[in-house]
């Protein structure tokens, strides 16, 4: 099987291979100035997105310098509210500027019936990175991915990032009927997006709940953890065994939580986690994933090596895939991630 000749699949099957396969968050982006370039080609990040060519050429990019045992799909978490009709614009120093979302009036304008057509060039980017990982990386894995629905509601009804959601907080307290009817056509229609991609060739999926974090406890149950595992649910009737990545960040010691009920088979940590807390209160048939400080990559030198090796020591002996924190940032220099890789392949 081919899922025996590579390691990150093995992990997220249970494996614990050493040393550790992995991959990093936003390893395509613009720390790279192949990745620059190629963006500057497609104007704008929406069209770089739905361009299959182009988007599919910026997936494999970081795997020529570096050989990642998993590439990750060339997209945004914010291609679905775009793929239902919610008006999305990336402004260069600001990120995400959406139409807000704060009533049952714009929550009704959003037309889910075309998201199938939407996708189209998004699902046209995994074939063909499939069948680029074939040809130069045969050992390398493709990642699908979406948002966690309760990160994507932050965004859709705040309509931009940068703060702590309030908005999207309060509607949740304060109209919670709104609120779950904005979760629930999320749940759904990321079990369609999700079950797409897996069927034009992605081999894992992996959902971002970047800002599940912010909730509190009952709420996180509610909005992070019970969408989460309907979402599970929804993929495994077609899909009974294709790996999930859950990444909850900033969910503290609710990270046990959302791995003993969500139903994924590898939780992400998040840079503020300690890997050895994780190792002993995560059960041992969950997979960890994680949990390098990107900053850390930024500095280089002696600092990275010794984080690199502490995350390494308290994950040895689990099913592990080495990540970073959180996604790696702008001023990264290429090649501190090259002497990254080397002390990963050292184990
Ligand atoms: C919250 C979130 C978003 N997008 C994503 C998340 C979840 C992970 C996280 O918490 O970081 C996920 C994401 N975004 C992107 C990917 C592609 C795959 C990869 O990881 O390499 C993935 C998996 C590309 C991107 N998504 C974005 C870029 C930069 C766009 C550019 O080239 O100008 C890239 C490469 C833009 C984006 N997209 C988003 C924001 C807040 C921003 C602006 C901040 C920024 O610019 O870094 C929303």
């Amino acid at each position: 099987m081919e899922n025996a000749s590579k390691p990150l699949l093995r992990a997220l099957g249970g494996e614990a291979v050493w040393p550790p396969p992995f991959w990093l968050m936003r390893q395509a982006g613009r720390y790279l100035p192949e990745y620059r370039e190629l963006r500057a080609q497609a104007g704008d990040f929406i069209s770089l997105c739905t361009n299959p060519e182009l988007a599919a050429e910026v997936t494999l990019q970081p795997l020529r310098r570096y050989g990642m045992d998993g590439a990750i799909l060339f997209s945004d978490i914010l291609m679905l509210p775009w793929a239902m009709g919610q008006g999305l614009r990336y402004a260069e120093g600001e990120g995400p500027l959406l139409d807000p979302i704060r009533d049952a009036e714009a929550f009704a304008r959003l037309t889910p019936e075309n998201i199938r057509k939407n996708i189209a060039p998004i699902l046209e980017t995994v074939a063909r990175v499939r069948a680029g990982l074939a040809q130069e990386a045969p050992k390398t894995a493709l990642i699908g991915f979406a948002g966690s629905p309760f990160t994507v509601a932050c965004y859709m009804v705040e309509g931009k990032g940068g703060g702590e959601f309030a908005h999207a907080r309060r509607m949740a307290y304060a109209d919670p009927a709104l609120f779950g009817k904005l979760i629930r056509l999320l749940v759904d229609s990321t079990v369609e997006y999700l079950l797409a991609q897996a069927e034009a060739g992605a081999e894992a999926l992996m959902l971002f709940d970047s800002w599940a974090g912010l909730l509190s406890p009952a709420q996180f149950r509610r909005w992070s953890i019970e969408p989460t595992n309907a979402i599970v649910r929804g993929i495994r009737k077609v899909q009974p065994t294709i790996p999930l990545i859950g990444f909850p960040r900033l969910a503290g010691p609710l990270l046990v939580e959302y791995a003993q009920r969500t139903g994924v088979g590898t939780v992400g940590m998040d840079t503020g986690m300690d890997p050895r807390w994780a190792a002993a209160n995560v059960p041992a048939n969950i997979g960890l994933q994680g949990n390098l400080d990107p900053q850390a990559v930024v500095a280089g030198g002696m600092a990275l090596e010794a984080e690199a090796r502490s995350v390494l020591a308290a994950m040895r002996g689990r099913p592990f895939v080495f990540n970073l924190g959180h996604g790696i940032v702008p001023p990264t220099p290429p090649e501190h991630v090259a002497a990254l890789a080397r002390v990963i392949r050292i184990g």
